[in-house]
């Protein structure tokens, strides 16, 4: 299964946490599950917060944003009736806003899963709710909104 973010343009696929050219990156890669997508990823010890054994805030979050501008562009290509990976220019998203809620400490050691789920696509506008899971427990969720580059965005 194609990756989302292995279908971005060329000169968008540089993001540290998901992009595929930036080989000191994190490279995410997110695909579809059912009606929703996920990605998976399993953090270095070197992501450690402020007690060895969790996952620092900054690197949560990260995760969440990288994964829900992928959704973002996968779910408004199948609004619009197309399946992003078979797209040869799909629609690129940057996030405005993302809230995340901490709900308990992120292991260290374990693969991560994180979930996004469509609340609404309205134009240009891409809104959803994700999740940050270590095994069945929901360490954090977030409130997403993301937005459509315009074709002469730089
Ligand atoms: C990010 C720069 C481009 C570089 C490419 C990166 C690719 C890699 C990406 C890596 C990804 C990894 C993930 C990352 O880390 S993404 C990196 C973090 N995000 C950014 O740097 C985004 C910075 N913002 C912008 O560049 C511009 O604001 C964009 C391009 C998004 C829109 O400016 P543009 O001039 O095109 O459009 P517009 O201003 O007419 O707004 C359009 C609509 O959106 C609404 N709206 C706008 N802002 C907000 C807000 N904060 N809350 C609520 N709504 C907001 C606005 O009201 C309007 O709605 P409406 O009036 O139509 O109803």
């Amino acid at each position: 299964m194609k990756a989302f973010q292995d279908c971005y343009p060329m000169k968008y696929a540089h993001c540290y946490g998901c992009g595929r050219e930036n080989a000191m990156g994190l490279q995410l890669k997110s695909y579809w599950n059912g009606v929703d997508t996920q990605a998976h990823f399993t953090p270095g010890m070197q992501y450690s917060g402020g007690v060895p054994g969790h996952v620092y805030g900054g690197m949560i979050a990260s995760l969440l944003d990288c994964h829900g501008t992928a959704s973002a562009a996968a779910f408004a290509c199948r609004e619009r009736g197309k399946d992003m990976t078979q797209e040869a220019n799909p629609a690129r998203f940057v996030t405005v806003s993302l809230s995340v809620n901490f709900k308990r400490p992120t292991p260290q050691g374990v693969e991560l899963c994180m979930r996004a789920q469509l609340l609404g696509v309205e134009g240009r506008k891409v809104r959803m709710s994700l999740c940050l899971l270590a095994g069945d427990q929901v360490c954090a969720t977030a409130d997403m909104l993301a937005i459509e580059l315009l074709p002469e965005a730089p």
